[in-house]
């Protein structure tokens, strides 16, 4: 018998809760951050530093990888994280919403979505018992339900209508999964901005008893404030010994207010996407390498980082490496940026643990306040 998933609340400081969920894989301590490994890599790491930099579950991805190398391919080799070489666990989301941001052609019925490859143009349907056979041939751990994120702004017929043919979704997803005792299926709360459509979204997916919940439909454009407003509306309603993972979750100041509300898992492109791109995440705020004035500077990114791309790289080569576009630049950056969210996260915990969550996060988002440094 697999040793089952289970969540547990260690210690709480106002909404903010410590927690470990436990699963055959591994442990996931929360509040955690979740590496983005889309095409089962996360892009300009090693799995041996993305663990190294304290990540305990990663993220990849239903869409990408149903479409490049095929989920029965990667079945046929061992699952994702023989495939992958990350031994630990691994959140798979349904796919649903990069269908509808990255594929063409795609139409959503009742059943589920068709759409067209954004790689060769080839056919597909997804539904939410394809998503969760998908899911399962990947051997994810923890697997998302199929759903319909609705961008904002919105007319409020659309957000609820995409709101219950979600709820439906989820249906089909829990009886997809049926009962799988080492892994799990979060469903994804919807409604958009509107506070009676969250809390019905959320009152529905708890009464289905599932072993998570994500908070979708948010970090699609929204400002900030409209965002933690539906945070306020929604965790209340979840339950309360059950992780909650706010998706697509963001920059070091949204994850704090977001902790602040309730909320034990992220995950976000920013500290990868970023990395390739010339911009460092230090204590001290961001630092874009691409600036000219970085090429004399002979000072690391930050000397008193445990990580070795920031302690032992002048900002001067990694300006260079990021002026020439050397790969090695993505990958120094990369690692930083990944390392600095590892240890945002440590702190978090560590101040949730000993009741100073408030003072902290003030410090570090006044930290971050300080802008391009
Ligand atoms: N903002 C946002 C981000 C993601 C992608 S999370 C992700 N997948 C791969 C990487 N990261 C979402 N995914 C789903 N299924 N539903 C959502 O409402 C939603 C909202």
């Amino acid at each position: 018998m697999a040793k089952p998933f289970t969540f547990k609340v260690l210690a709480t400081d106002g909404k903010a809760r410590r927690g470990v969920i436990d699963m055959p894989r591994g442990e996931i301590r929360t509040p955690a951050f979740m590496p983005v490994g889309t095409g089962g890599t996360v892009k300009a790491m090693y799995m041996d530093q993305v663990r190294g930099v304290g990540a305990d579950i990663i993220l990849g991805n239903t869409y990408h990888l149903m479409l490049r190398p095929g989920a029965e391919r990667v079945a046929r080799l061992g699952g994702l994280h023989e495939f992958a070489r990350w031994p630990h666990p691994i959140l798979t989301d349904s796919g649903g919403f990069q269908v509808m941001s990255l594929s063409k052609l795609r139409k959503l019925t009742e059943k589920g979505v068709t759409f067209r490859s954004h790689i060769d143009g080839a056919a597909y349907e997804m539904s939410p018992e394809r998503s969760i056979e998908i899911q399962g041939l990947l051997d994810s751990d923890i697997q998302m339900q199929l759903d319909e994120c609705t961008a904002l702004p919105a007319e409020l017929k659309e957000i609820e209508r995409a709101m219950e043919l979600s709820l439906r979704w989820a249906e089909r997803c829990k009886t997809a999964f049926g009962d799988q005792p080492g892994k799990a299926m979060f469903g994804i709360v919807q409604g958009g901005d509107n506070a009676a459509l969250r809390i019905r979204s959320a009152q529905a997916l708890s009464a289905m008893e599932l072993k998570g919940y994500a908070v979708g439909g948010l970090a699609v454009g929204e400002p900030q404030a409209v965002m933690l407003e539906m945070l306020d509306i929604t965790c209340p309603v979840l339950p309360h010994n059950k992780p909650r993972y706010l998706m697509g979750v963001g920059t070091p100041d949204d994850i704090l207010k977001s902790v602040a509300r309730g909320i034990d898992m992220f995950d976000c492109v920013m500290p990868t996407r970023a990395g390739r791109h010339g911009l460092a995440y230090t204590r001290r705020g961001k630092v874009n390498l691409r600036n000219a004035r970085h090429a004399d500077d002979p000072r690391p990114l930050d000397e008193e980082s445990d990580c070795p791309a920031a302690r032992g790289y002048s900002r001067a080569y990694l300006h260079h490496l990021v002026r020439s576009q050397e790969a090695l630049g993505a990958m120094l950056l990369t690692w930083n940026n990944l390392s600095y969210y590892q240890k945002l996260m440590q702190d978090i915990r560590a101040a949730i643990e000993t009741g100073s969550f408030d003072v902290r996060g003030a410090e570090i988002t006044e930290g971050w306040a300080r802008g391009d440094i």
